[in-house]
């Protein structure tokens, strides 16, 4: 339903308003794959969630050659599919990719350590090429650098998470950082890494980065998340950046919407990130 919400609170036309050419590719189609038993019985959906996977990962390799690529979900899993597919196509073009993880969670749980059993808990880890995917997940043909991932808004972390981050070496910003550095700082200093390494930058925007009275359309609302200023700074400055080559937005559930306000401000924010500005700038800013 995220999809179908985001399209009706109007995400293409308002691209094609700020001049964009926007074609619609619709629906990734996943091949079931067979039934798959894994040790850790919490997991829900497994062999549902790995055919997604593969579907996704060859549509976003496919897609990012001659686009910029928005996937809309749908729930987070949705990335291990679309940043592994980026991965392989960066890895092709010879480029340094980078990952900007908009979340009130870092989804960085492997199969084995994931108590809920939810798969959205699990991308960033499998994209990352942690391993405990093998034989699960399909085989990642290219990961992303865990130093070269930024997640930013982070507010809940599980134990298991919170040491493979540290092992892997993610820059985790949480909302204690924004409190005390402002978020604009923080992320100027991971777009100029990305600049300097003449970096692709894919961004995945979880709904529940946003604080929950700004946009309550989400299954696993945090207290205490970005307001409507700074998230709509982080897109302008992405915007500024020009370094933003592909973006997720996810876990939009359309159910716990309130008169569509989640959807439309996910559209107003893609917005600024696509180029909507309140005046003119003469300089960049970021
Ligand atoms: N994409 C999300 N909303 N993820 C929430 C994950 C929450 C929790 N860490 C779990 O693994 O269940
Ligand atoms: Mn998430
Ligand atoms: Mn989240």
């Amino acid at each position: 339903m995220g999809p179908s919400s985001l399209r009706t609170a109007g995400l293409v036309e308002a691209l094609v308003e700020l001049g964009h050419s926007v074609a619609d590719m619709g629906q990734v189609v996943p091949v079931p794959g067979p039934a798959l038993e894994h040790p850790n019985k919490a997991l829900k959906a497994l062999p549902a969630i790995a055919a997604w996977t593969a579907a996704l990962a060859e549509a976003a390799y496919q897609i990012s050659a001659d686009a910029m690529p928005i996937f809309l979900g749908g729930d987070h899993s949705m990335s291990a599919g679309t940043v592994s597919g980026i991965a392989r196509r960066a890895g092709e073009l010879g480029k340094p990719l980078f990952v900007l993880w908009l979340d009130a969670h870092p989804d960085f749980h492997t199969l084995d350590t994931t108590t809920s059993g939810n798969l959205h808990g699990v991308p960033l880890a499998y994209a990352s090429g942690l391993s405990g995917f093998q034989g699960y997940f399909p085989k990642l043909q290219a990961n992303v650098s865990p130093e070269r991932i930024c997640a930013l808004g982070i507010r809940s972390v599980d134990p298991a998470e919170r040491v493979a981050l540290a092992e892997a070496g993610v820059t985790v910003h949480d909302m204690r950082a924004i409190d005390e550095h402002g978020i604009a700082p923080l992320l100027r200093a991971f777009l100029e890494r990305v600049a300097a390494e003449g970096g692709m930058l894919h961004v995945s925007f979880d709904v529940d980065f946003l604080d929950p009275a700004i946009a309550p359309a989400v299954g696993t609302t945090v207290p205490g998340g970005a307001t409507f200023r700074e998230a709509h700074l982080v897109m302008e400055m992405l915007h500024d950046s020009g370094l933003v080559t592909s973006l997720d937005l996810v876990e939009l559930n359309p159910f716990l919407d309130e008169r569509g306000r989640t959807a439309t401000l996910m559209v107003d924010l893609t917005a600024s990130l696509m180029g909507r500005r309140i005046m003119d700038r003469p300089t960049r800013s970021y």
